[in-house]
């Protein structure tokens, strides 16, 4: 299975399906997804991954929607606390059935052999960041990461940062509106992450994350659904 490649432009804003459980993987439908989503997060991190590279793929059923994988490390907010060997396996194992691939800004330097082989197969990464405690130099930092990002190659640059008021919103959301050299993608988490979620889609979040199934996978997370709905009610206005 190669699944068709998204396509990212500012103001297309895609939603991404994502699954906190393997539970909520195994239950999912094609017909549930399609409607949930236009791309979906496969989170390698969250499944069994010595299945995975033993030639297990949970991810089969959703064959026909464009794949999203990531094997986010521990201090991104990973699971299991997988070390760059492993975190690199993972991605190579999915690579026949990727649309798109997410390496963290921060692994880039390890992943080198990993964005040699994408680059033959003619596919993209994201770059992300994220930062759960909503530090206060995160929002100025952002614009210096998307450049970095950009000059190593990513298609996107993705950054999850925690929100602790509307200051913190606001500025998120002018970084959102400014853009950056490659496709943006900016979200904040906790609390104020459902409002952000909608007003960074609306200035040109090109990927927005929602979860499927019954466990989000950053804290403040929408529905997939819910937030398919709510940016094509309010993307326009
Ligand atoms: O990087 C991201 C974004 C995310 O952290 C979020 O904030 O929705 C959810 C993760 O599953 C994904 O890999």
């Amino acid at each position: 299975m190669s699944s068709q490649r998204p396509v990212l432009k500012p103001y297309q804003p895609l939603v991404v399906g994502s699954f906190g459980n393997a539970e909520s993987l195994a239950a999912a439908s094609i017909a549930e997804a399609r409607v949930a989503c236009d791309l979906i997060e496969i989170r390698l991190d969250l499944l069994d991954v010595e299945d995975i590279l033993t030639g297990s793929r949970p991810w089969v059923h959703l064959e026909g929607l464009p794949l999203l994988f990531t094997a986010r490390r521990g201090d991104e907010g990973g699971a299991g606390d997988l070390d760059a060997g492993k975190r690199l396996e993972l991605l190579r194992a999915s690579l026949p059935d990727a649309a798109i691939i997410d390496i963290e800004l921060a692994s880039v330097d390890v992943s080198g052999s990993l964005k040699e082989e994408l680059r033959e197969q003619g596919l993209s990464w994201v770059a992300s960041w994220h930062d759960f405690e909503g530090r206060d130099d995160s929002f100025g930092r952002i614009p210096e990461l998307a450049a970095e990002a950009a000059k190593a190659g990513a298609s996107c640059f993705k950054a999850a940062v925690r929100l602790h008021d509307l200051e913190g919103l606001k500025k998120l959301v002018a970084l959102q509106k400014a853009g950056a050299e490659i496709p943006l993608a900016l979200m904040g988490m906790g609390p104020l992450a459902p409002a952000s979620r909608v007003l960074c889609a609306q200035h040109g979040g090109v990927l927005n994350y929602g979860y499927i199934g019954n466990a989000p996978t950053a804290p403040g997370q929408w529905s997939a659904r819910l937030l398919k709905e709510a940016i094509a009610d309010s993307v326009g206005i």
